[in-house]
């Protein structure tokens, strides 16, 4: 977000239960990586459903100043209905990108800036990254540092942070690299740079994280391996310089804006909505294996694959919540879900327990201390260290207030708060909400067709 402005917002509490069906915008990290690897394939992809929120709208761009010609198409709806949006997407080539004429702003997006500063890293090129005030505080050496032993020079501000200059290696060379922190945008910057680079390039994850990356480049015909050591680990071998097809593609609902309505609906006394299409991918869905251990009644219906994800309709109906223990190896399947889940461990009974947490302090805000500090607001006592967090639940509405959550640009800390509120005696009101168009535009519009009532604050 670059303006000023801020546009506060309030959701009081829910006058009666929440009740529709309801599909949420694609996925997020699906969406950039169909756009970067579209970009980089032979010929004419296309992609449905993809996110058109600013993070993703901010790679768009970025591949667009890289030589990509990428294009967004309406077609007629069904009767009635909204116009259906195509993608359609010209790719260079691996190996083709362009260098761009000026500045690459990358907005509020670290997926965004870290993959594409993989894919620059292998490219002979010269380039500028920037981004938000957020994305300019958050680390960006974790990618800096694989990058340059694959050869690239890489020119960040201060302690490792955007704007940063790269300098794509001439004859880049494939290294093996164990991720230091869990960190799918670290894997995926590192495959991403591997792509131009001839050799193998192998990434050993201990901890799994989300494999968006993985699955489409196989499905673009790439050779990617991945095996298992003795401890667990995961060692994923790429063979660089490979020929990527174009493909269709259709993106899945983002089960990390999912998560909003889902919650609403499991602590909104009375409700029961379905939310249609969400990816269900392993590395993604933490949050409700989480919720069902609360006891949530939280089932998937017509479970199916859609290119290579899995994907259901999650059903959710109002749930009396007991407290749960998230054990640390699950925090990088739900990393992006632990504002909303404690939300829901505000109303549950009993105390949380989230372990696991000290990827939380480096996203778009600090947002183990940003959650602490609403849920301190609401009248809920909260208790955090370096990595962990607890909450003690209220067993039903929390009391809620007037004063503002900050939210520090982060669109994932503005949604739960006000997924709080509709739960919380006297609401719950944020300093602002326009960022929430980074990753879930419509967000107000779907909860209020659901029988909520998010408003701006007076
Ligand atoms: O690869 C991705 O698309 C993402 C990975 C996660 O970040 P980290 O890799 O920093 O954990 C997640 O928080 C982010 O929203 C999206
Ligand atoms: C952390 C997030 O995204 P990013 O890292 O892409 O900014 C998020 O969407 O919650």
């Amino acid at each position: 977000m670059t303006s000023t402005a801020s546009r506060p917002a309030t959701a009081p509490m829910a006058p009666a239960g929440l009740a529709g069906t309801i599909t949420v915008p694609g996925d997020k990290s699906i969406s950039h990586r169909a756009l970067m690897l579209s970009a980089l394939a032979v010929g004419r992809s296309t992609v449905d459903g993809l996110l058109e929120g600013e993070d993703v709208l901010a790679t768009a761009a970025a591949m667009r100043a890289l030589g990509a010609t990428i294009a967004r198409e309406e077609g007629p709806g069904p009767e009635g209905g909204a116009p259906v949006v195509r993608w359609v997407i010209d790719g260079v080539g691996v190996g083709g990108l362009s260098e761009p004429a000026d500045i690459l702003d990358m907005g509020n997006s670290g997926t965004a800036a870290r993959l594409l500063m993989g894919l620059l890293a292998s490219h002979p090129l010269v380039a500028v990254m920037t981004g938000d005030a957020s994305l300019r505080k958050r680390p960006m050496a974790r990618v800096a540092t694989p990058l340059e032993k694959m050869g690239a020079r890489i020119i960040t501000r201060g302690g490792g942070r955007l704007p940063a200059t790269v300098v794509g290696a001439r004859k880049p060379v494939p290294i093996r690299y164990r991720l230091p922190v869990p960190s799918a945008q670290v894997k995926s910057a590192i495959l991403l740079a591997g792509l131009n680079t001839p050799g193998r390039t192998v990434v050993v994850e201990p901890e799994a994280t989300r494999d968006h990356t993985e699955r489409m480049l196989r499905a673009m015909g790439a050779v990617i391996t991945v095996e298992t050591e003795a401890d667990g680990a995961r060692v994923i071998s790429l063979e660089g310089q490979p020929e990527l097809a174009a493909r269709d593609l259709t993106v899945p609902g983002d089960p990390s804006s999912a998560a909003f309505p889902v919650v609403a609906g499991l602590i909104t006394p009375g409700s029961q909505i379905t939310v249609r299409h969400v990816c269900l991918n392993p590395g993604r869905d933490g949050l409700f294996t989480t919720l069902r251990d609360m006891g949530a009644d939280l089932t998937v219906e017509a479970a199916r694959d859609v290119g290579g994800e899995p994907v259901g309709d999650l059903v959710a109906r109002a749930s009396r919540l007991t407290a749960v223990t998230v054990p640390a190896e699950r925090a990088p399947s739900m990393i992006d879900e632990f504002p909303v889940l404690a939300a829901a461990a505000a109303t549950a009974r009993g105390t949380s327990r989230f372990e696991g947490l000290a990827e939380l302090r480096v996203k778009e805000s600090d947002r183990l201390q940003a959650v602490a500090d609403g849920l301190a607001l609401a009248g809920v006592v909260v208790r955090t260290g370096e990595d962990w967090m607890e909450i003690d639940g209220c067993d039903g509405p929390v009391p809620g207030g007037a004063t503002p959550v900050v939210t520090h640009l982060d669109h994932r800390i503005a949604m739960a708060f006000l997924v709080l509120g509709l739960a919380a005696e006297n609401g719950m009101t944020v300093d602002d909400d326009r960022m929430i168009a980074t990753s879930f535009p419509g967000f107000r519009g779907l909860m209020c067709g659901l029988g909520a009532t998010i408003a701006d604050a007076v």
